[in-house]
């Protein structure tokens, strides 16, 4: 006989949400067989989270019920109701009841529950056929990306941790993998790594939403580097040069001027026809603030965009930051400009991934990292490259940063973008503390596809530059202890010194590419081997900013001709030798 109502009590800590109330009496009635289900709520702390419930004499333990047993019941029921039906004699009833409720398969598996949550993770059940990276959308319309999928559920990385989820929750597929909206409008602009405004600007139009994991162009559809992009860092631009496309990792301690490289690299590109991309990754929020700051100050904010995870953001937040952001890159690649990206930096993206993958409880690997941490930047860093002309020629050029301790390049992190990147511009601390700034290691740096980009005047200036460094180092060992040297060591050990204090820069001065050359070739003259060492870096901006301004033809002929024949070399040392003799005399 059908029942017509039935009252049970549910004893719970905290009072069931209507979704969950909703499926406590589905099963109830599925369960007797009745049409109207009463549910008496009691607070009661002993129950400890979930539901306790009491219908007839049966007792359920709702929070203990694993799925398996909730659908052993639901089948139960059904056979039973089945069953029933077919006694009464009323087969044609079960068909129509059946033809009526039919729904498909694919329908009820778009909506789940939340098992558990916590630190921006949760876990779900009830969702079958959910996609790796596709969003899901919480009861209060928080988004979260299915990460892992298993047998017992999934697993879905939380985009804001700020709503109202709790066990029970309802969650429903989307079907559209995680996006961020891209267009013109964002230049200019600081977003968060979901792509909203977060610098008081009002909104941004958007054009168009781009995936947030693209796959990275194929062979075909790309081109071998051959246009200089260049930093303004002479110790960078004459030795490791970096070719629009390129991967080129910046690696080194804490404090020893990895940002500032990235930040005058972006300086530089004013006026050069290169969107800019800066993407921290838990950085502070200070530090953003003012890396905006400087970026304003020097105008440079017209042609770059900000993309900020903060330290205080979720770990889903912070992984899915560099993703977005080449996504925007990708935007403008595919117009066929030039892009260049600074992820800043990915040690921090990698510890936010693995603090992800252990709430999700992947086994952790060396450093407890995941299994597939090599291919979380593989995959980031291949979609930098340079387009063919069929594609529109476009670039991304990448800047990873990756930040070492105490100047271990071989540990696991470390090891693996440098074997993923085109060389690496690699910074050291004692050479930081030494007062030589930007403290590049001219020995373990290295650029390995850029030297195709540079321009044939910067690699004729630059010849021989990496080899008297190199001899120059040896020679200040080995000389340290001896008091008598031959004048020949004397002057290498002179010639050294000048390049050293040549290389030294200060922060947000990028040099012109014709201001490297002549300052390159004024000191293979030796016409500053009689300064004294302490006056070289102030004697060369002066006699640069004097030939700018009296010799215009040598930068612009540079500038033009893209070479440095002999007879522009010789210009350019009497022209030193003229600016050296007039110092001299205005000295006197
Ligand atoms: N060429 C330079 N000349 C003078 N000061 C510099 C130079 N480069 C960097 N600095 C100074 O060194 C400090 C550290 O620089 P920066 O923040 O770029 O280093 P970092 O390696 O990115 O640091 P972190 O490890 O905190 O990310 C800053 O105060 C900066 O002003």
């Amino acid at each position: 006989m059908k029942q017509e109502n039935l009252t049970a009590t549910l004893r719970c800590v905290t009072r069931p949400t209507s979704a969950q109330a909703d499926k406590i009496k589905t099963f109830l009635k599925e369960k007797y067989d009745c049409t109207n289900v009463t549910l008496k709520i009691e607070l009661d702390p002993s129950v400890r989270g979930g539901f306790i419930l009491h219908a007839g004499n049966d007792e359920y333990d709702w929070s203990t019920r694993s799925r398996q047993e909730q659908l052993t019941d639901q089948i139960k029921a059904a056979r039973d109701k089945a069953l029933r039906m077919k006694k009464d004699g009323s087969l044609m009833s079960i068909l129509k009841e059946a033809i009526e409720q039919f729904q498909t398969q694919a329908t009820q598996n778009e909506v789940g529950y939340v098992e558990t949550i916590g630190d921006g993770i949760a876990t779900i059940s009830g969702i079958e056929h959910a996609m790796y990276g596709e969003v899901v959308v919480f009861e209060d319309g928080t988004k979260g990306m299915v990460q892992d999928i298993n047998d017992d559920g999934i697993g879905v990385i939380l985009f804001d941790t700020d709503g109202l989820i709790g066990q029970g929750t309802k969650v429903s597929r989307t079907k559209l993998q995680a996006g961020m909206p891209v267009g013109p409008d964002f230049l200019g602009r600081v977003v968060d790594a979901l792509g909203n405004p977060i610098d008081g600007l009002g909104q941004i139009e958007s054009v168009e939403m781009r995936p947030v994991e693209e796959p990275a162009p194929s062979i075909i559809d790309r081109k071998p580097v051959t246009t200089p992009l260049e930093t303004g860092i002479l110790s960078i631009d004459s030795m490791f040069p970096i070719g629009r496309g390129q991967r080129e990792l910046i690696i080194g301690d804490r404090q020893t001027g990895k940002t500032s490289i990235a930040l005058d690299t972006i300086l530089n590109q004013k006026g050069k026809d290169c969107i800019c991309i800066y993407v921290s990754i838990a950085q502070k929020a200070s530090t953003v603030a003012n890396l905006v700051n400087t970026l304003k100050k020097n105008d440079a904010m017209d042609y770059t965009i900000v993309v900020t995870s903060t330290a205080a953001d979720a770990p889903s937040l912070q992984y899915i930051a560099p993703y977005a952001a080449t996504s925007l890159a990708e935007y403008f690649m595919h117009q066929g400009k030039d892009v260049l990206i600074v992820y800043d930096d990915l040690s921090k993206h990698a510890v936010a991934y693995r603090t992800i993958s252990l709430l999700l409880g992947r086994s952790p690997g060396r450093e407890a990292y995941p299994g597939d941490v090599f291919y979380l930047h593989s995959r980031l860093l291949e979609r930098s490259s340079r387009l063919s002309d069929e594609k529109g020629g476009g670039s991304i050029t990448a800047l990873p940063i990756i930040e070492t301790q105490d100047g271990d390049v071989s540990a696991y992190i470390p090891t693996n973008v440098i074997s993923i990147t085109d060389g690496q511009i690699f910074l050291e601390s004692d050479l930081f503390f030494e007062g030589q700034r930007p403290a590049v290691n001219v020995g373990l740096s290295v650029s390995r596809v850029g030297g195709a980009a540079q321009t044939k005047a910067m690699k004729k200036a630059s010849g021989s530059l990496r080899i008297d460094l190199a001899q120059y180092r040896e020679m200040k060992e080995f000389t340290q202890f001896a008091s008598d040297l031959d004048e020949t060591t004397k002057r290498q050990l002179a010639h050294g010194q000048v390049l050293m204090e040549l290389l030294k820069q200060p922060l947000n001065h990028p040099m012109d590419q014709a201001d490297q050359i002549m300052a390159l070739v004024i000191a293979d003259a030796n016409l500053l081997s009689d300064v004294p060492v302490d006056q070289i870096k102030e004697v060369e901006t002066n006699m640069l900013a004097w030939l700018d301004r009296e010799h215009a033809d040598l930068a612009r002929e540079i500038h033009t001709t893209g070479t440095l024949d002999d007879n522009l070399k010789d210009r350019i040392i009497q022209a030193a030798k003229d600016y050296r003799g007039s110092e001299h005399v205005s000295h006197s």
